[in-house]
């Protein structure tokens, strides 16, 4: 079979949602949806189970209801059904009054700009869909993002605001409620409204788990004890990487103009394509499978995301968090120790092909390219910058000839064919990833909806504070002391004192640290001691 019999033998064609799938240059055999079939049955009677309301996430046991925000019809009881109705219907009333000056910013006016904070999945999604759908020059809101515990991060947020802060509405996101980098953030916000006069009570909505959703939240105690504006509900049964079209994304996308019905019903019509159609046809299948191939079911092979265009920049952000939190796992249903993942990276093309592009084509063989096509290239006329071609026909050329240039060297490649970048479209492409880790999971045996392992790094982080703390207080009292006289002192390890050590030379004004031949011979004095 040449490869344009190939191409169209393996082309998945939604016509109706102007959407393609081309699996053409993977280099799988024959037999191998034959071979796979066992597992693909089995996947697709667990995401039955899934959308039927199983408990979906077993060690957490919760149920996984990320489909059900775009088609409360399938939710399974007629209380989430009204839940999930209202927060959509919230989320865009809320908007409206906002929009139309009706909820106005503590000294009048309407809100002008929106400060989102979060980390994660309270972050990643509003992040890529911004990015992808919103233009600063007409959306009703300017947006910023504080998604880190960097204060310099912070700073520079806050100078880009700058006098607007009275005209800004603050939305701190987090499902938990406890995510030590947002309460941070929330506290720097909160800080720098009252360093203006503001009280920050009055600019501020949180979206977070209630106790009504059976979660605590200290975030939901904290807007409910100093009143603020508003408080949109989460539930336990969407995962943070999954909650995209909950409160976390419908708030920020109804606020900044987003039309939100759109982006669900590009998700839903994905849902049902990916949800019905046999294997041959079905695109999330199609790239669980592909995913499956190229890294022999061990995740063996990167996959680089590489959307030409622009404002698609953040899809491997985004599609990064989806992938490695869900499918990076130690230990498989079973209990069996198997250190599964797939490494997601990526920026955008044709700009990448000026940087890493050289090694994907030549290098290490050690990925497979998801190339993202936008087909219709800009709205308006373009300019021929030479005869009869445009900006948009070389990022085409860019686009084709790189895929060319990879299968030919040996370089499997999957093609995601879409009509334009609108919230139709992003809500079919968010869908059909989250649909493909939901079966790959399962093609893979794990759990696709906990990440035990992130609160490894957390500890971690808790137990650094801690001994920060110590040796602070150990300074202090020594006025002059090195590493190892600390440790021994407060009975810490010498590396982790050291470091600490270090971070206070470097942030705090009176601690000085004389450099001696190794680390262990510096010395750290406490300028201002007697
Ligand atoms: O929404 P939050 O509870 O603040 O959580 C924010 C993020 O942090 C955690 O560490 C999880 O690994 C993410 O899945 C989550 O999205």
């Amino acid at each position: 079979m040449n490869l344009w019999q190939r191409y169209q033998k393996h082309l998945v064609r939604y016509t109706d949602l102007g959407i393609s799938l081309d699996v053409s240059r993977m280099t799988f055999p024959d037999d191998f949806f034959t071979k796979m079939k066992p597992l693909t049955d089995k996947a697709f009677a667990e995401m039955k189970k899934l959308e039927a309301g199983a408990i979906a996430n077993p060690d957490e046991k919760r149920m996984v209801g990320h489909y059900w925000l775009r088609n409360f019809g399938l939710a399974p009881s007629p209380e989430l059904r009204t839940g999930i109705e209202s927060d959509i219907a919230q989320s865009k009333a809320f908007a409206d009054e906002i929009h139309a000056g009706n909820i106005v910013a503590e000294r009048g006016g309407r809100f002008t700009r929106l400060l989102i904070v979060g980390i994660g999945g309270s972050a990643l999604g509003p992040q890529f869909i911004t990015d992808a759908l919103v233009n600063s020059w007409d959306a009703p809101l300017k947006t910023h993002f504080f998604d880190n515990t960097d204060p310099d991060g912070l700073q520079r947020v806050l100078a880009d605001i700058g006098a607007d802060l009275n005209r800004t509405l603050t939305v701190v996101i987090s499902k938990s409620g406890g995510t030590p980098e947002t309460r941070n953030g929330m506290l720097e916000a909160k800080a720098a409204y009252e360093r203006a006069g503001l009280d920050f009570s009055k600019h501020a909505v949180a979206v977070t788990g209630t106790a009504a959703n059976g979660i605590t939240s200290k975030l939901e105690a904290y807007a409910n004890e100093h009143k603020w504006l508003k408080i949109f509900p989460m539930t336990d049964w969407v995962g943070g990487r999954t909650s995209v079209m909950h409160t976390v994304g419908l708030v920020p996308m109804a606020l900044q103009g987003v039309d939100v019905d759109s982006l669900l019903a590009g998700a839903s019509a994905m849902d049902e394509k990916t949800r019905s159609l046999p294997v041959e046809q079905n695109a999330a299948m199609l790239l669980a499978l592909m995913w499956h191939h190229a890294g022999g079911g061990k995740g063996a092979k990167d996959m680089v995301i590489l959307p030409y265009k622009d404002r698609l920049v953040l899809l491997s952000k985004y599609l990064q968090q989806l992938v490695m939190e869900s499918l990076g796992k130690e230990l498989d249903l079973d209990g069996n120790k198997v250190n599964q993942g797939i490494a997601v990276y990526g920026n955008k093309g044709s700009t990448d092909q000026h940087a890493y592009v050289q090694q994907l084509r030549d290098g290490v063989n050690n990925f497979f390219a998801t190339f993202i096509e936008v087909r219709k290239s800009a709205s308006g006329p373009q300019l021929e910058v030479e005869p009869a071609t445009t900006c948009g026909d070389f990022l085409q050329g860019f686009l084709r000839g790189t895929r060319k240039a990879l299968y030919e060297n040996g370089r499997e490649s999957v093609t995601i064919s879409v009509p334009g970048v609108n919230a139709y479209v992003v809500g079919a492409i968010v869908a059909l990833f989250e649909r493909a880790v939901g079966y790959y999971a399962t093609l893979v045996n794990i759990n696709a909806y906990h990440q035990p392992g992130v609160e490894a790094g957390k500890k971690a982080a808790g137990d650094f504070l801690k001994i920060l703390t110590n040796v602070r207080a150990q300074l202090v009292k020594a006025g002059s002391a090195t590493a190892d006289e600390v440790a021994s002192a407060i009975g810490a390890d010498a590396e982790e004192v050291y470091h600490c050590l270090v971070h206070l030379a470097a942030n705090e004004a009176h601690v000085a640290q004389s450099l001696g031949k190794t680390p262990g011979d510096d010395r750290f004095t406490l300028e201002t001691h007697a």
